[in-house]
């Protein structure tokens, strides 16, 4: 109905801003294409659902996403991926994985600071109702 589209379209709003930030932050510049899989011909052995800060962009503009959590969720997404991918004791693994839980601590810490909880739980209840 008419304002659920419109809380709709806040939280898309509200998100590109989110993950605009995350993508301009240069400590995050591994996270924001997908794995180039030329370069790492195993990677999708490894990595069944791979995912990145653009193709989370272009998720927002496909409706992807009714509520932060759905968007959290992707985040999570490439956290999990970066740490299982990158398991060594090698400090260029330890590098990738110490970044990756920057990433997810700032995209929380910024819904967090930015999401007003009714209007989260109001994202959640058009979730429930679809
Ligand atoms: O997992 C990742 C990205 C880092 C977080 C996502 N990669 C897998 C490869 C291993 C490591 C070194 C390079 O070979 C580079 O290609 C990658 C990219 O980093």
């Amino acid at each position: 109905i008419c304002q659920e589209e419109n809380t709709l379209r806040e939280l898309r709003i509200f998100l590109r801003d989110i993950c605009a930030k995350l993508a301009r932050n240069k400590q995050f510049f591994m996270f924001t294409k997908p794995v180039d899989v030329e370069e790492v011909p195993d990677y999708l052995d490894i990595i069944k659902e791979p995912m990145d800060l653009e193709t989370l962009m272009s998720k927002i503009d496909k409706h992807s996403y009714i509520c932060a959590r759905d968007f959290l969720d992707d985040i999570d997404l490439i956290v999990r991926n970066a740490l299982e991918y990158n398991p060594d004791k090698s400090a260029e693994d330890k590098h990738i994985r110490h970044r990756a839980c920057s990433l997810r601590d700032k995209a929380y810490a910024f819904i967090k600071a930015e999401m007003d909880s009714d209007f989260e739980d109001t994202c959640r209840d058009i979730r429930e109702k679809r």
